[in-house]
């Protein structure tokens, strides 16, 4: 049996993130996923080499994309040896990427590795609907004319084209993410203003981090965006807070709803990736080391059929994780919450500070407390930044390990709440 190894976070690109249906709209999955790994392959010398594994994905993906990854691979300037494939973990797919490769790496099956994610809602999958999809098939293994015939005779203007667009819902409920944290956020009891005010230092932090150059070898300029689109350097409270509610502002508790285009993440385009590797590659190949890849954990929740919020996977999943690492959720110098909904990053604070959920859902004797909230997400997150799907967590994975390089040391945690009830935990340390 091998040792585990340490394994480091090298560096990551990106292309700036843009608002769905605007400067990306014609851009697809396949494209903006090679943009990212051509910046990266660029920026670390990859080119012609064969790296361990490629791993990424996309939440919304087209039926000819059955290996993206791979497509992707072939069409850069990486080894075509490079063995790639796809994972789906919903917004987590971009960490629990990161998490593959790392674990590879640590048990000494790969040195190296990318990990990655894209998303395009402006190029969604369309599918035409099940009677027709049904028919069209029949018709495609049909051997004679007139077998085609008999089933070409039986579309009728009656069973019409009405195709089916991906919704960001959860199939199980019905209900889309936003409702579904909006209900979250009436059972924490989350105020407007608190989520207008996370919302706002979202966009100021990114606004800044991009003033001092903090995202120069980070993110590679694309379709002649260098920023990312959604970010609003310009908003105020004041602002923020004459936006309508647009989540749980129907029935009967739509006088209490506080969720808005503003203090939510946008539908986003946009891809990235990270290279990892284990130390002995990175010094064989003159690499500085920006932090390591320490723990990992996933978590899910039972939203169906108990009273768990869809998005707080996340408050499991973190304090199992610290039970395994030995650490308190105060031990951190930098906190990276994925901001799916300003709603959301302020319940899962809320459920850590509160003694009943620790107790009774965590079975702890005291909550894990507060954190200092001038440690989290301190270059900005998703509210501004946007979020495509799967591209977020190597967005944030790239972000911290940088942090850390920067500040000379320490330690965060990364926490992504991703749809299907589950959330995507991780910790970088330096
Ligand atoms: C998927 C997983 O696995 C887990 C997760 O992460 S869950 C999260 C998944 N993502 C989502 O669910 C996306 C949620 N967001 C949305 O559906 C949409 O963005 C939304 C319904 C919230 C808003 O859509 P929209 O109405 O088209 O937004 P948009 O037109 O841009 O904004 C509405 C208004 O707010 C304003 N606005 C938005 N953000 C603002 C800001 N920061 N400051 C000031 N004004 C702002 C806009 O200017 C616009 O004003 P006008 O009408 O005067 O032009």
């Amino acid at each position: 049996m091998q040792s585990i190894r340490r394994v480091a976070v090298i560096g990551g690109n990106r292309i700036p993130f843009a608002r769905s249906n605007s400067r990306y709209a014609s851009a697809s999955n396949a494209d903006m996923l090679g943009a990212a790994l051509d910046g990266l392959v660029a920026r670390f010398g990859l080119a012609g080499q064969r790296v361990g594994e490629v791993v990424a994905g996309a939440v919304l993906k087209h039926a000819r994309d059955f290996n993206l990854t791979r497509e992707v691979v072939l069409g850069s300037k990486l080894d075509p040896h490079t063995p790639a494939y796809d994972i789906q973990q919903a917004c987590g797919t971009g960490l629990e990427a990161a998490i593959l490769v790392a674990n590879k790496i640590a048990l000494g099956q790969i040195e190296v590795g990318i990990a990655g994610g894209v998303d395009t809602t402006s190029d969604a999958p369309l599918a035409v609907n099940e009677d027709m999809r049904r028919t069209l098939l029949k018709l495609n293994s049909a051997r004679t004319v007139g077998e085609r015939l008999k089933i070409a005779a039986k579309l009728r203007p009656s069973q019409p084209f009405r195709p089916e667009i991906p919704r960001n819902a959860e199939p199980r409920t019905g209900l889309s993410m936003g409702e579904h944290a909006a209900r979250t956020a009436l059972r924490w009891q989350i105020d407007r203003q608190a989520q207008d005010e996370l919302a706002l230092r979202s966009h100021q932090r990114l606004a800044a981090a991009y003033d001092r150059g903090f995202f120069d070898d980070l993110l590679t300029p694309y379709l002649g965006l260098t920023r990312d689109a959604n970010l609003r350097p310009d908003t105020s409270l004041e602002k923020l807070g004459s936006l309508k509610p647009v989540f749980g502002a129907k029935g009967p508790d739509a006088e209490r709803a506080t969720m808005t285009a503003g203090n939510s993440s946008p539908l986003t385009d946009g891809a990235s990736t990270v290279l990892l590797a284990s130390e002995e590659w990175a010094r064989a190949h003159s690499l500085p080391v920006l932090a390591w890849f320490s723990w990992s954990e996933t978590a899910a929740v039972d939203f169906v059929h108990g009273d768990e919020g869809l998005l707080m996977a996340p408050a499991y999943a973190v304090p199992r994780m610290l039970a395994r690492a030995g650490l308190t959720l105060q031990d951190f110098d930098y906190y990276e919450i994925h901001e799916a909904f300003a709603s959301q990053v302020l319940a899962t604070l809320a459920a850590w500070e509160s003694p009943e959920f620790c107790k009774d859902r965590l079975g702890l004797d005291a909550p894990l407390g507060a954190i200092d909230r001038d440690k989290l997400n301190v270059n900005g997150s998703s509210l501004a930044a946007g979020h495509p799907f799967a591209a977020t967590g190597g967005r944030i994975v790239a972000t911290l390990a940088k942090l850390l390089a920067e500040s000379g040391g320490g330690r965060g945690l990364i926490s992504i709440c991703a749809a299907g009830g589950q959330g995507v935990t991780a910790i970088l340390e330096r």
